[in-house]
């Protein structure tokens, strides 16, 4: 037993079991019982999550530049936050991590305070499509855009490219979804057989599948480059698939002295 609880006190759940029993059809919110198992439900949800945010790490330390802001949109707990913290070799890099969630960001706090890096983090509750962004090199949007308004999603794209220095980059990653009905249909299957793996049941995942369908609204992979250019990106390189999970990397080129 844990001798610094009270006999009274029940421990925190955090396996997320949110959707294991017969509930009301709501949408999907980040709200407090979601921040409570978030850690949980975005591993065994999200196929390569676990391998994105260690190499969210790497391209951070290949594109950080000195004396510049690098932001994480949609920071949640901040898994990608702290990625980009240990990844950014600059010591006068800004580090700003932006949700709308404050359940999200109360939680995050504490995670950023329990890491011992020297980086300072700023976190900022607000709204990703009005927080201020400005002299970056590197941002993230680590499964954030989907849940952006589809028509709110190119303005926030130019935004981010206009505040990206030449050099800089966006990591973006997303579910997507498929052109073709048939990659449609195994991509879903092998996304929900990986969720069975985790112990998912066929009620969860179809209660989740549910609850997002109006929330989250994934894109193909074609939409997204192809705005992510006319956004201001000079090149897109799809750096992580797996089944209907990618991140790309969207690049601004360096200024040629000709
Ligand atoms: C799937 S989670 C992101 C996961 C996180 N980036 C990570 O790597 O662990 C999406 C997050 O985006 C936030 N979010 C969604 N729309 C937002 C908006 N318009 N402004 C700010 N945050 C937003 C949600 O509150 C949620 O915490
Ligand atoms: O697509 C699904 O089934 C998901 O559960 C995905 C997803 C996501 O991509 O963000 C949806 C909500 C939670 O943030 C965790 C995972």
């Amino acid at each position: 037993m844990n001798k610094s609880r009270k006999p009274s006190e029940a421990p925190e759940q955090t396996t997320d079991r949110l959707f294991a029993t017969e509930r009301r059809p709501e949408d999907f919110r980040f709200d407090a019982s979601v921040a409570r198992v978030f850690p949980d439900m975005i591993r065994r949800s999200v196929p390569g999550y676990t391998t994105v945010i260690p190499m969210i790490e790497v391209i951070s330390e290949q594109y950080a530049q000195p004396a510049t802001n690098c932001y994480d949109l949609g920071c949640s707990l901040g898994a990608s936050t702290l990625a980009m913290r240990h990844g950014i070799a600059n010591a006068d890099c800004n580090l700003i991590g932006v949700d709308n969630s404050s359940a999200m960001i109360e939680r995050c706090e504490h995670y950023i305070a329990l890491d011992d890096s020297a980086l300072p983090v700023t976190l900022r509750c607000e709204d990703i499509l009005d927080t201020e962004l400005s002299n970056a090199s590197v941002t993230t949007l680590n499964f954030t855009l989907q849940f952006v308004d589809p028509e709110k999603r190119a303005g926030l794209l130019a935004r981010i490219a206009d505040a990206t220095r030449p050099g800089g980059v966006l990591i973006l990653s997303e579910k997507v979804r498929f052109e073709s009905d048939d990659e449609q249909a195994i991509q879903t299957r092998l996304h929900h057989e990986f969720k069975r793996a985790n112990g998912y049941s066929d009620l969860e995942i179809s209660q989740k599948r549910t609850a997002i369908e109006q929330v989250l609204i994934p894109e193909t992979l074609a939409a997204h480059k192809a705005r992510l250019l006319s956004a201001g990106f000079d090149d897109v390189v799809v750096w992580y698939q797996c089944f209907n999970f990618v991140s790309m990397l969207a690049i601004k080129a360096n200024q040629t002295t000709e």
